[in-house]
This record gives structure tokens, C-alpha cells and sequence, in this order.
């Protein structure tokens, strides 16, 4: 790939997500990033597939992902890990420990090169503290830690795998020539921890869902014009967009459900989630290598592993309806992290929000900001068919986390009461539906005794979900504007 010369307008600094563009500077770093790096076909997703390798430079890099998934590293906390296994992965993190570190100037002229670069780096640091012995101390080598702090100065983004390293840019056309090419069944996954069907249908799941999602976002915009014109003739409009965004949310709510067609319970308990697991998930501290030598890159004071509640369409949803999710005072455990070394902080949904992109972020500040709320415009026309289709659109985004729920309890909540099966073996990708035999791998999630579940972020989980679920029925409105 050729790299751009430092004055082409798109190697042009990149935005602070607080600081404000200097005036009349056009954000360039993402040919979309005007319009907040959202697509009209394509929503958070990009419009066209992600990198899949960085250039000749990065290579070491590169050549260690892909090791890590030929040789198929396991869990070091699997139980029945063999020493052939143990070999296999020690040998492997020997070579990341003693790779060079590789400079990243030159990857900050392209907003594209810092993606793959944070996915693949993110993604080692994952394979080498999730594939050391349980008891062994966690050490990140200089030669991931200081690249991957540096991507993430610019970017932005937290050194840990986040929703848009395993979802949002982590995916190939499975036919180029297909059309439309971006159709739901024309993905797969570049990246994966355990070259399962049930890993890829697991963050497939969640891009169906981001694509799909695309029909609100448009319905977001329109009933944002529509909110402008302020008439009669435009709260009808809305009445009908909002009745159309509450069909919108039952097709994601049935794309959630499908993800039971493709990935078993208990191999994503057991051997696909313990690998996402972030600092705020266990008992060992994570150690960061060669930040001696910089004291320039700053470590986050939490690391929380990637999750869809990093989704920029569920919060964009969220603050469209105007679906308040603040906690009460009374409600701030539901928030607290896993575990003593991790100060609490924000509240989770907020917090999430440091881990997506930031344009996307950005998005949803914007989308925050609008001067014509949809909630107060509803109260204050008072029309009963207006109030119905917002009471309908809620309605639909709690079945979709009703949904979540039911998920969340099958996916978690029952692997968590089970052993792991005694005989194994997830079926690899591609052989759907294969002989299950052999191997099994026993997860380390945090908190995931039957007494205490929580979720990837360190949430004490149903109880949260819960709340989440019934802020969003709570924004109801009565037909008199009252709630
Ligand atoms: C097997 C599938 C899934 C499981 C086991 C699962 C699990 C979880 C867990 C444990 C949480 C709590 C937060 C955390 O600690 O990470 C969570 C939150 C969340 N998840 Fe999922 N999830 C799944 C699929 C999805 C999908 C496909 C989406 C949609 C893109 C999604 C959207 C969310 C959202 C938005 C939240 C934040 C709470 C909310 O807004 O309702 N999840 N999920």
C-alpha cells in the first residue's frame, strides 16, 4: 500500500474526541468522517472491508497473529492442557517477547493502517495473557506494549481488544462479487481465538446486526428532518417512522436470537469467551513492558474486555428515544468493576463509550446535542397516535433486550451452573454441526460462580441488564405528556 505524503489532506492531525476541531478544519482522517464515519449503506460498519494485513514493516506483527491461530494456541486456565499444548504457546509468546519494537510514525498517515495495526496488536496481547498458566504473572512484552499504547494515542482507543476490533473491522466478503455484496449471509470473520463456527457466528451476529440497524439510523435522520418542519404534516410522518422503527428493532431482536442456529452455549462460555476477558475481569494485574523508556504513553486506569454493549447503534437508539439510563444513587453496585485494583468510575453504558471509535462517539455527542429532542417534541404535541408509535418504538427496543436477556441467560447464566461438557472438542469453522469429541476448555470468566455472574466489563450481570431493560419501558409517555 502506498503511504501518503505528510501534506495530502488526509494525513491531516486527527480530532481530540474533547477538543474541538480548530474552525474551518474539515475532519479528513476517514473519508467519512465529516459525517462521523457513519454510512448510509453501511451504518458503523465501513462501506468497504477492512484491511486484512499491514504492509512489509508490520510483518512480525502480522506473522504472529497468524501463528497464534495455525498453531491454534490454547487457554492456559484450560484444565486438561496437555504439555505439548503448554510447549506450543510458551514458544510462541517467546517469540513476541523477543520481536523487536517496530515504530509506528508512519502508520498515523493512514486512519486505515491504525485500525488493522490496534486490531492485530490488541488481538496479540489477548492470545499472550489468555494463553498463560493461571498462576504465572501478566507481563505484556515492550514489543507489544509500546506500539499498541502509541496506535492508541491516536486512535484514541484503550490497549485492549474492543467491539470494534472483533465486529465492527474484523470482517471479509465471503463472495466479492456477490450483490448487493454487503448482504447479511456474505461475511466472515478475518480474526478468530479459536478457528470455531460458534466464534464467528458470535461477532457475525453483531455485524448482521449493525448492518441491519442501518434502516434505523435512517429512520433516526428522517424523523430528525421531520422534527425541524415541526407541522402537522411532519408528526404524522414521524407517527408512521416510528411504528416503522419499532419493525426495525423486532428483525434485530430475531437476528439476535438466530445467533442459537450457529454457536453452542457452552463452547462460548467455556472456550471462546475466557479470551476476552480485560484487566477488570481477573485477579492478576496486568503488567505493561517498556513504558520506562515513555513516559509519554499513558495507561487507562481500567482495561474492561470487548462487548456489544461498545455498539454505537444501541446507544445511538438509546438517545434518540431519549432513554435515560443515569442510575439513581440507590443503583450505583450494578456499575462497580470486578475487582478492588480497578477504581470504580462512570457509570458502565458510559464508560463503554470510551472503547468505541471515536467518530462514533463523536456521533453520538452530536446526536445528544440535537435542538429538538424526539421525547419533549412528542409531550409537547400531546397527539395520542404521535404518543402511541414513540410508546411503540420503546416497546420495540425492550423486546429486543428482552431478547438480550434471554440470550445472556443461555449463553451465560446456564453454561455458568454446568460443568464443562467432558468431551469437547467445538466444532471448527467451516464443519458446522461436526462431532463434538475430545478437548474441552474450562473459561475463567470473572465472577462466573453460580452466586455472582458478571458480565465481560465486570457488571454484576442480570441485575444490570435488567435495569438497562426497564429504564427503556420507563420513558414511556402518558397521553397527557406525563410518563
Ligand atoms: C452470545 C451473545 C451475547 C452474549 C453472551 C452477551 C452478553 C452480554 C453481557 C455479559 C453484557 C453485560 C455487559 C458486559 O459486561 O459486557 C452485555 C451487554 C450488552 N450487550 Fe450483549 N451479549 C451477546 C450478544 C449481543 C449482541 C449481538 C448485541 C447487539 C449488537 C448485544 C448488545 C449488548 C448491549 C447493547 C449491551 C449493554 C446493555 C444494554 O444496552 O442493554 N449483545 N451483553
Amino acid at each position: 500500500m502506498a503511504l501518503l505524503s505528510p501534506s495530502h489532506f488526509l494525513a491531516l492531525p486527527r480530532p481530540g474526541v474533547i477538543a474541538e476541531m480548530p474552525v474551518g478544519v474539515v475532519d479528513t482522517t476517514t473519508l467519512a468522517a465529516h459525517d462521523f464515519d457513519v454510512d448510509t449503506r453501511t451504518g458503523f460498519m465501513p462501506p468497504d472491508p477492512p484491511l486484512v494485513r499491514l504492509p512489509m514493516r508490520w510483518e512480525p506483527w502480522e506473522q504472529l497473529l497468524e501463528d497464534a491461530q495455525v498453531h491454534r494456541l490454547q487457554l492456559g486456565s484450560k484444565h486438561n492442557i496437555s504439555e505439548e499444548e503448554m510447549d506450543q504457546s510458551e514458544s510462541w509468546r517467546a517469540q513476541v517477547r523477543q520481536s523487536p519494537t517496530l515504530p509506528t510514525v508512519e502508520l498515523r498517515q493512514s486512519e486505515l493502517l491504525l485500525r488493522r495495526a490496534h486490531h492485530v496488536l490488541a488481538w496479540n496481547m489477548h492470545f499472550y495473557i489468555h494463553s498463560l498458566p493461571p498462576d504465572a504473572e501478566i507481563r505484556v512484552p515492550a514489543s507489544i506494549t509500546v506500539p499498541l499504547l502509541e496506535v492508541c494515542a491516536q486512535l484514541q482507543l484503550p490497549p485492549v481488544i474492543t467491539y470494534s476490533d472483533d465486529v465492527l473491522y474484523n470482517w471479509a466478503l465471503k463472495d466479492p462479487s456477490a450483490k448487493p455484496k454487503l448482504a447479511l449471509d456474505n461475511l466472515r470473520s478475518l480474526t478468530l481465538f479459536t478457528g470455531t463456527h460458534d466464534e464467528e457466528e458470535f461477532y457475525l451476529t453483531s455485524a448482521r446486526i449493525e448492518l441491519c440497524g442501518v434502516d434505523a439510523l435512517e429512520i433516526m435522520r428522517v424523523t430528525m428532518d421531520e422534527l425541524f418542519v415541526g407541522d402537522a404534516l411532519a408528526a404524522r410522518r414521524i407517527t408512521r417512522y416510528l411504528h416503522s422503527l419499532a419493525r426495525v428493532l423486532d428483525d434485530l431482536a430475531r437476528l439476535l436470537l438466530a445467533i442459537r442456529d450457529g454457536c453452542d452455549p457452552d463452547t462460548f462460555y467455556h472456550s471462546i469467551r475466557p479470551w476476552f476477558n480485560g484487566a477488570d475481569s481477573g485477579t492478576r494485574k496486568w503488567f505493561f513492558d517498556g513504558l520506562d523508556a515513555h513516559p509519554e504513553l499513558v495507561l487507562p486506569t481500567e482495561l474492561s474486555g470487548p462487548s456489544a454493549a461498545q455498539s454505537p447503534l444501541i446507544h445511538a437508539l438509546d438517545v434518540f428515544l431519549g432513554v435515560d439510563h443515569t442510575p439513581s444513587p440507590s443503583s450505583s453496585p450494578t456499575f462497580e468493576p470486578a475487582h478492588a485494583h480497578v477504581p470504580p468510575k462512570v457509570p458502565f453504558l458510559v464508560r463503554m463509550r470510551a472503547y468505541m471509535p471515536r467518530h462514533h462517539r463523536n456521533f453520538l455527542q452530536h446526536l445528544a446535542a440535537a435542538p429538538r429532542p424526539l421525547r419533549v417534541a412528542v409531550e409537547r404535541t400531546g397527539s395520542a397516535a404521535l404518543t402511541d408509535a414513540y410508546n411503540a418504538a420503546l416497546a420495540g427496543l425492550r423486546r429486543l433486550r428482552d431478547a438480550h436477556l434471554r440470550i445472556v441467560a443461555l449463553y451465560i447464566v446456564g453454561p455458568s451452573h454446568r460443568a464443562p461438557p467432558a468431551s469437547h472438542t467445538p466444532a471448527l469453522k467451516g464443519t458446522p454441526g461436526a462431532v463434538k469429541a475430545g478437548v474441552f476448555v474450562n473459561g475463567t470468566c470473572s465472577g462466573s460462580g453460580p452466586t455472582l455472574l458478571r458480565g465481560t466489563g465486570g457488571t454484576d450481570l442480570i441485575r444490570f441488564l435488567k435495569g438497562v431493560r426497564d429504564r427503556t419501558s420507563e420513558a414511556a409517555l402518558e397521553l397527557d405528556g406525563s410518563t
